[in-house]
């Protein structure tokens, strides 16, 4: 057994994307991060993207507030630091940033940061999270190298980017894809780093990742856990407007 537990801090983007399709407020993204502290998740995860196709700055500042009153919960956003990111940490101060190093416009993230590349202007983009006392974690590729990058850098964590996981899980690729972040994240607690993971992870696959790599303090997970929410919520749903409907034929209007 491993000494600690790993957190799960549930990424709401995608109830947000739902919801920016009609002016209506629903599907709420405070609503569902209720939700999801009240049935157990330790954190909340956001990547407001600098094109708003989801999560937006009152999302932010709205699930900031909400928190208030989660004292242990852990807020943790998500961006690329050199797009729109930094003001949202003045603003809000959250426990965590992930640095991602994405494009603008990008599909969703698909690779960590290059510091061989980057390290001397993300470093002082790190020192200025750190100054607001938020937690510093860099969405990294599952390369061991590069992990004592991470820490000269000033980082505290990285996050294990882990879709080449998800797609190699099942298949006869598993066993040496898991190697792979396993080495990585010994590498990164010898570098003095935390070691978080993300990224298409799921209830099927999510168990054997986390045994072979335990060092992992917390999965962020929002693709496939707000799918499964809708999928495992239909039933319940269905019924819920199919009463609605005999409650009007049982008692129509007269
Ligand atoms: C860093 C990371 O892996 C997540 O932010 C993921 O990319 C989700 O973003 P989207 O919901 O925009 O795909
Ligand atoms: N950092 C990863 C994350 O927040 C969620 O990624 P996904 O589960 O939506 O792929």
């Amino acid at each position: 057994m491993s000494a600690h537990k790993t957190a799960l801090s549930v990424n709401l983007n995608k109830v947000a994307l739902v919801r920016n399709t009609r002016h209506l407020g629903i599907p709420s993204v405070l609503k569902a991060a209720t939700l999801c502290l009240q049935a157990g998740a330790q954190g909340i995860t956001v990547h407001p993207r600098p094109d708003g196709r989801h999560i937006r700055a009152d999302d932010v500042r709205g699930l900031h507030e909400l928190l208030k009153s989660w004292p242990q919960v852990e807020f943790n956003i998500e961006g690329n630091p050199f797009h729109n990111l930094m003001p949202f940490l003045s603003e809000t101060r959250p426990h965590q940033v992930t640095f991602v190093p994405d494009s603008e416009g990008q599909a969703t993230s698909d690779h960590g940061w290059d510091l061989a590349a980057d390290a001397e202007r993300v470093r002082p983009l790190v020192a200025q999270a750190k100054a607001l006392g938020v937690r510093v974690s860099l969405f990294m590729d599952p390369d061991p190298e590069a992990m004592p990058l991470a820490r000269a850098v000033g980082a505290d964590r990285i996050e294990l980017y882990t879709e080449p996981y998800a797609q190699a899980w099942g298949t006869s690729d598993q066993a040496a894809v898991l190697q792979r972040f396993a080495a990585a994240a010994r590498a990164a607690v010898a570098a003095g780093l935390e070691v978080n993971a993300g990224h298409d992870l799921n209830r099927d696959n999510l168990s054997d990742f986390l045994r072979a790599v335990p060092q992992v303090r917390e999965v962020s997970i929002g693709h496939a856990l707000i799918s499964d929410a809708l999928e495992l919520g239909y039933t319940a749903t269905v019924r819920e407007y199919l009463a609605a409907i005999a409650r009007a034929h049982a008692a129509p209007a007269p």
